[in-house]
């Protein structure tokens, strides 16, 4: 069984971090408490037939780490977690073994988002409307990538305190005519039984840009021109395809409304943090789009709303970032690691 760390607060370097994703990992060497990293090559996950391959052959060549941070998308339980976007299962027992490990955490992959709000600066970041962001009030990382991802980040008692979750699976919901035109159309991936229920992450991933620019199609009894989610965003943002423009249009409004959802749960006057891969391609695009006010219109609460910022995370590797920040200084974030901590 997994321990917990409840009697300690350090983590031994050299610490290897890693943010596991469907298509990419990224690993990094935390050494001491404030030095540089360094950044290993990516591993493409499709290369390798597990996790332990990609670190022997990227990082075991070039350094020995004592412990290790991952984050991983989807829930951490049990002593074997299967990835969700990707063949691999991680078995931290054995990581430890192969690799010459003393220790392993696993973190959920936007828990390792949220732990990077603190250290983001205004460089890291691109508002999307007013609102101004109230210091150690909560704070909620969302966003679409292969899936999507959401977590927060709570403040009490000195101390920064992430709240993993699925909020990517809450309901969305048609609200607009043209949202009833086009929900029995979207093809619904989870199995919802006889009343559709779509999930955020039916519609908000890059697979589900691809189902909501097919149900606009669709909808208007016309043919799909693109499978892949960067063709629609390509052929909405030159204009060259209305369907397209629509599809990324109404993308943006449902993430709107799953940010002012999640913002309204954890009462988010820190700001939401919309993270992923998608949302800093599209940045310029969303600035424009219905997500604002579809963000703030939670009546009665609207006014709360619009005093609430949000803003697109364009650092490149905020995941590291975070992972990094929690390695050199676990002291300073509440991370819970019951179950989710292996030692040697
Ligand atoms: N220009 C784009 N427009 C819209 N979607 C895109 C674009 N480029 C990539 N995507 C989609 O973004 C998703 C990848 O997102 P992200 O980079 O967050 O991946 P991840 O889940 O962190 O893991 P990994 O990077 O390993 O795939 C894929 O579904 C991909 O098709």
């Amino acid at each position: 069984m997994a321990e917990t760390t409840t009697d300690r607060d350090f983590i031994r370097f050299p610490t290897l971090i890693g943010d596991i994703g469907g298509t990419n990992a990224r690993f990094s060497l935390v050494s001491d408490g404030d030095g540089p990293t360094r950044r290993f090559a990516n591993a493409q996950t499709a290369d390798f037939a597990t996790i332990d391959d990609a670190i022997a052959a990227t990082v075991l060549p070039e350094a020995r780490p004592r412990s290790a941070v991952l984050a991983v998308a989807g829930p951490v339980q049990g002593d074997r977690v299967p990835l969700t976007n990707c063949s691999w299962v991680v078995e931290p027992r054995r990581m430890i073994e192969r690799l010459g490990l003393d220790e392993v955490i696993l973190l959920n992959d936007f828990e390792a988002q949220a732990l990077s709000l603190p250290g983001l600066g205004p460089d890291d970041l691109v508002s999307i409307g007013g609102g101004e962001s109230v210091p150690n009030a909560a704070q909620v990382a969302v966003g679409p990538g292969t899936g999507l991802g959401a977590a927060a980040l709570i403040h009490a008692r000195g101390t920064w305190f992430p709240v993993p979750g699925e909020g990517g699976h809450i309901d969305l919901a048609p609200v607009s005519e043209r949202d009833f035109q086009i929900w029995p159309h979207i093809d619904e991936p989870f199995g919802s039984g006889p009343y559709r229920r779509i999930a955020g992450e039916t519609l908000l991933c890059g697979a589900g840009l691809v189902r909501l620019y097919k149900a606009v199609v669709a909808a208007d009894g016309a043919r799909s021109r693109f499978d892949d989610p960067a063709e629609v965003t390509a052929a909405a943002m030159d204009g060259s395809d209305g369907h397209a423009e629509e599809a990324l249009s109404l993308f943006c409004v449902h993430l709107g409304r799953l940010a002012g959802n999640l913002a309204l749960a954890f009462m988010a006057r820190g700001g939401v943090f919309l993270a992923g891969g998608i949302a800093a391609r599209i940045a310029p695009f969303l600035a424009q789009s219905g997500f604002r006010d579809a963000f703030i219109d939670k009546a009665p609460h609207q006014a709360l709303m619009d005093k609430m910022p949000t803003s697109v995370v364009i650092h490149p590797e905020p995941a590291l970032a975070g992972l990094t920040a929690y390695a050199r200084h676990p002291e300073t974030f509440g991370v819970a690691t019951e179950g989710r901590h292996w030692r040697r």
